[in-house]
């Protein structure tokens, strides 16, 4: 096949053979989902209506003010749905060629791929999980003279230091074990685990055949290996320190031989396998990748901007030692599982038509901890799927802070038609892209010329965090950084392959996931409430779809007020006897039964297709009822704060370690409700009691004018049942303690005796 195309300036044409390197499809069937959408914008306009025009006028203003008060919410809930609908009009998948791609392209001529892996703490993200994570991306099936690895350490602590000495050095078996056998697992602790020799058609001990005597040798000595690696870092860690004698194997040790605390030391960059050293090679004499360690410097009266602040100095240390063309940022526990994934994503930057204004291509979020039916609703089906999928087909992509390939130009602050300019005239002058001189500095002359990269002051006066790099001041630097770029007029693509490229640690506890939820919520609320907001910011930049996109996530914490207000007021109301809801003879009840039905039959359906569990859809909606009323509550309430001034950007990094007993719970789909701040807890039950009072009271004086509010009451219950179950009957450590019992008790009593004797 050949395809022919307009060079863009002049006449010029390039003809490519073989066809493009990616192809994009659109899914069916959307005309019928647009169809099913009208009836419920008909069903939400029907229901506002009945709203407006029956307000209550001869009654209490208690009445009164409660009907306004299910009004607003039901205009918000209906404008959340609208807001949704952009990302289910046209949903895009991506296919990449890679064999076209190589066909198309040798060895000499892929581009550099830098990949970055941050790190915040020691103890919190155990350094052998990062290390896995590391291995796996020297592992890439990719040109080792063109990858580079680097780590920053915003916990500064020589004990990640130590492991990723200790990785280097087992890589040198891991990488030809890879490459020997072609394995695509390429984290050794995945590969090692039961689990992966289950589901995966990697080489393993348990389906080769007899005469694989070489493979069954090999296999042991690595794992015996990996096992050794193992127990020194663990050790180490345990120790808190590393051991004198294995200070002197690497002079990078001494940089921590100057008191220095987490958020007070100087900065530190340590080239660990320096990638043109032909000494730097594997066990079968191949190149080994470069790698780097760096620590920022940090000083207690300079803001760090967290993640962000890594990721830029990472950019800019990274331009002075390898200066990648390509970027992979990867969060310290998102392991690559396919190594092949480079290859891939570069199918679409190099394509030759569509490729020059992709910023990022960014993969869906994935974990290898998931329970069957997803306890915590951890695994966002139906966002990887459908959602973000569906903006994909506006042109974008959602930058999610990990599993993303970025364009180092793109990243750094170029604006696309600058970008453009620079390229046609360097197409014009029939310049050849520069061909980059050899460095001949020496790795102490590359640290020390780096490390002046990575300090406090280095940013100073500079447009990092604004203009260059990733943005500054929101927890969610990613989605603030994604849309920056998208307005910059550059298009991205997110591809959902199907073996997943990047697996994560997902929270183990009800604890963690609220605790990331807020801030996730919070910091997207604060997106759209800052100048970046899609609606202003974006406005002329990118198309409505796109716009509409990125607040289906902006506004989750908003989406509390009415959720709250929805769970408090008809059991309330239903004590004084007051109808929130059409009876169920009226007209006005249809729409009402049809908007719930019809939306609840199609979220579950939807779940389905996606490869959900029944019972993980309906952890899905306890998860969500849970999240809205308490994290996005907290994240709602926090970003007014902080538009106030009364607050500032924090960011609690979430919590990876495991210990047995939460790992117990956790196996067993069981909600560890132990850790909870008992805030969070007391709204929680507070919810759920007040609904059972009122389930338990309508069902007692039963009037079919108040049969809506019962049945929304029962369907609180439903979702709450395993609240119930850690308040009255469980008492393991996950149970919910009898001093949150009791403030909700009081609580409930309060609310119930005001709507009943005072209304
Ligand atoms: O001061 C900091 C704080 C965090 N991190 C790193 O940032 C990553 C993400 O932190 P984590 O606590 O795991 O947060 P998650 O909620 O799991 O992360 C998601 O959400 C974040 C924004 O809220 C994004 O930055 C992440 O990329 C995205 O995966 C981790 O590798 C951390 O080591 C730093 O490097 N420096
Ligand atoms: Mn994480």
């Amino acid at each position: 096949m050949k395809m022919r195309e307009e060079g863009k300036e002049g006449d010029e044409e390039v003809v490519v053979d073989g066809g493009p390197l990616f192809v994009t499809k659109e899914a069916r069937y959307r005309g019928a989902y647009k169809v099913f959408a009208s009836t419920i914008l008909v069903s939400i306009a029907l229901i506002l209506f009945y709203r407006v025009t029956n307000i209550p006028t001869t009654t209490t203003t208690t009445e009164l003010l409660a009907w306004i008060a299910m009004l607003v919410s039901e205009i918000l809930f209906g404008l959340y749905w609208i807001i949704t609908q952009s990302v289910r009009w046209r949903i895009a998948f991506q296919s990449p060629s890679k064999h076209t791609l190589l066909q198309r392209y040798d060895e000499e001529k892929m581009p550099g791929v830098d990949i970055f892996v941050c790190t915040a703490d020691p103890i919190l993200e155990p350094p052998l999980m990062v290390m896995n994570t590391i291995l796996s991306a020297m592992a890439y099936n990719y040109p080792s003279n063109k990858l580079s690895v680097y780590l920053s350490d915003d916990g500064g602590s020589e004990l990640t230091f130590y492991a990723l000495f200790k990785a280097s050095i087992f890589s040198k078996h891991w990488l030809p074990f890879c490459r020997t056998f072609n394995l695509q697992t390429r984290s050794p602790q995945a590969y090692f685990s039961p689990q992966n020799y289950h589901n995966n058609n990697d080489y393993n001990p348990n389906n080769t055949t007899n005469d694989d005597d070489e493979f069954q040798k090999q296999w042991l000595f690595i794992k015996k290996l990996y096992e050794e690696m193992k127990s020194d870092i663990e050790r180490t860690l345990e120790r808190g320190k590393v051991a004198d004698g294995e200070r002197n194997l690497h002079k990078g040790f001494k940089e921590w031989s100057l008191k220095s605390k987490k958020q007070d030391h100087h900065s530190i960059v340590q080239v660990i396998i320096d990638g043109r050293d032909k000494n730097a090679v594997d066990e079968d004499g191949i190149q080994l990748p470069r790698v780097v360690y760096m620590a920022r410097e940090k000083r207690p009266n300079y803001p760090h901007n967290f993640k962000a602040g890594a990721m830029n100095a990472l950019i800019r240390v990274s331009s002075e030692i390898s200066n990648g063309a390509f970027i992979l940022n990867l969060d310290c526990d998102m392991y690559p599982n396919n190594a092949d994934t480079i290859q891939e994503t570069l199918c679409f930057f190099m394509d030759e038509s569509r490729g020059q204004d992709i910023a990022y291509v960014q993969f869906p979020q994935n974990y290898n901890n998931l329970t069957n039916n997803d306890h915590y609703a951890n695994s966002c089906l139906a966002t990887d799927m459908i959602e973000l999928a569906g903006i994909s087909g506006h042109g974008a992509a959602l930058y999610c802070g990990t599993g993303c390939f970025h364009r180092r130009e793109s990243l750094s602050g170029a604006h696309f038609k600058d970008y453009k300019a620079k390229l046609d005239h360097n197409m014009m002058m029939k310049m050849n892209p520069k061909v980059e001189e050899e460095d001949n500095r020496s790795v102490d002359e590359l640290n020390e010329a780096s490390k002046v990269l990575a300090t406090c002051t280095y940013e100073n006066g500079t447009l990092w965090g604004k203009e260059m790099g990733l943005v500054y001041g929101i927890p969610v630097e990613d989605i603030a950084t994604g849309l920056v770029i998208t307005c910059r007029g550059w298009k991205s693509i997110y591809y959902n392959p199907e073996r997943k490229g990047f697996i994560g640690v997902a929270p183990t506890t009800l604890d963690v996931a609220l605790v990331q939820h807020k801030r996730w919520s919070e910091g997207m609320f604060q997106v759209f409430f800052s100048k970046y907001c899609p609606f202003i910011y974006g406005h002329g930049k990118i198309n409505i779809g796109i716009q509409m996109g990125y607040c289906v996530y902006l506004l989750w914490a908003p989406l509390s007020i009415p959720t709250l207000c929805y769970a408090i007021l008809p059991p309330l109301c239903l004590l004084s006897g007051i109808p929130l809801f059409p009876q169920p003879r009226s007209l006005w009840f249809l729409p009402f039964a049809y908007a719930f039905l019809a939306n609840t039959t199609y979220s579950l359906c939807e779940a389905l297709i996606c490869g959900s569990t029944i019972k993980g859809w309906l952890n899905l909606q306890r998860m969500r009822f849970i999240r809205r009323t308490t994290s996005y509550f907290f994240g709602f309430i926090d970003t007014l704060k902080k538009q106030l001034g009364l607050s500032q950007t924090n960011f609690v990094i979430t919590d990876k370690v495991v210990t047995e007993d939460v790992q117990n719970m956790y196996e067993k789909e069981i909600i560890d409700f132990g850790g909870c701040s008992s805030i969070m807890l007391t709204i929680l039950v507070t919810l759920a009691l007040l609904n059972l009072v009122g389930v338990l009271v309508g069902i007692i004086i039963i009037k079919r004018i108040i049969i809506i509010q019962i049945v929304l009451s029962a369907m609180i219950v439903m979702v709450n049942l395993p609240v119930y179950e850690a308040l009255f009957i469980r008492s393991d450590k996950g149970s919910i303690s009898s001093y949150v019992m009791i403030k909700s008790f009081v609580l409930v009593s309060l609310a119930c005796f005001i709507a009943t004797f005072v209304i």
